[in-house]
């Protein structure tokens, strides 16, 4: 897309001259604050359907510049939601190999990075173009990770890294059990409403954070955070793609509901 950034003169703070609902109402990520939480025991666990998928389909792997994003098909869906929501992509946020680089934190802590499912609503939209900007659109799960034990799930496409260095460049990757990259537990998660985290920041999104965190190990966050690149392959300075995490914004006397108590 049009050119923005994390930092520098087109980073976060500037936003919103050129996108206007970066600075506005309901925006994320904001950091999830004991004292905003309320318990509401209607939320059911989170159920995915048609995660499993099979290594003979093909997903696209992309560096955008901001991220590196991996398409997925509609008929991954997700239910437990007051609506059936279809996936589109999933991406990450990181910081650096010393810096944590989530989106969201709990009570202060930043965790090493974040994963996050971007889904649609599919019983009302034709597909996430239509839905990005419609206040029930979206809905992400997100997925807080800590540097640990060694994860193969995220192998499946960190092992093809090394084809998306440069903005643009893409890459098909063998797909797989999209399942084995959430926490085992999807019953305990912190529930708001918010944005897109990142340009054009529509308040569209019904965010889904899960409680507990997964791991990677530190050679896989390695790999993650130091392989990519924000600048094309062609361009003579090559610019590392790290802390590609917005800054927390205001709660805006949001309520976050939580599935749990404690
Ligand atoms: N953290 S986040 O989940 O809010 C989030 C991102 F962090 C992110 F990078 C992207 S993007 O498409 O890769 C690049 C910016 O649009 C999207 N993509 C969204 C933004 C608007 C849009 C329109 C169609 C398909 C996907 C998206 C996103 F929803
Ligand atoms: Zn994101």
């Amino acid at each position: 897309g049009a050119e923005w950034t994390y930092t520098g003169q087109y980073g976060v703070q500037h936003w919103h001259k050129q996108y206007p609902y970066c600075g506005g109402v309901f925006q994320s990520p904001i950091d999830l604050q004991t004292q905003l939480m309320k318990y509401d025991p209607t939320m059911a666990p989170i159920e995915v359907w048609n995660y499993n998928l099979s290594a003979q389909e093909q997903l696209t792997l992309g560096n955008n510049g901001h991220a590196v994003k991996l398409s997925l098909p509609s008929r991954m869906r997700i239910s437990g939601l007051p609506r059936r929501y279809s996936a589109t992509q999933l991406h990450f946020h990181w910081g650096s190999p010393t810096v944590p680089g989530s989106e969201h934190t709990i009570n202060g802590k930043r965790f090493a990075a974040e994963m996050h499912i971007v889904h649609f609503n599919s019983d009302k939209y034709a597909n996430v173009s239509v839905a990005a900007d419609k206040s029930d659109g979206l809905a992400v799960l997100a997925v807080l990770i800590e540097v640990g034990e060694f994860n193969p799930a995220f192998d499946h496409f960190l092992k093809f890294i090394n084809g998306i260095k440069y903005r643009d460049q893409r890459v098909q990757v063998p797909a797989f059990n999209v399942r084995d990259l959430l926490p085992s537990q999807l019953d305990e998660y912190y529930r708001y409403d918010g944005s897109l985290t990142t340009p054009p920041c529509y308040p569209s999104v019904l965010w889904t954070v899960f409680r507990s965190p997964v791991t990677m190990s530190h050679r896989q966050f390695l790999s993650l955070s130091t392989a990519l690149y924000s600048s094309r392959a062609q361009e003579s300075v090559p610019m590392p793609l790290n802390g590609n995490y917005r800054t927390l914004q205001k709660p805006d006397h949001r309520t976050i509901m939580v599935s749990f108590l404690d």
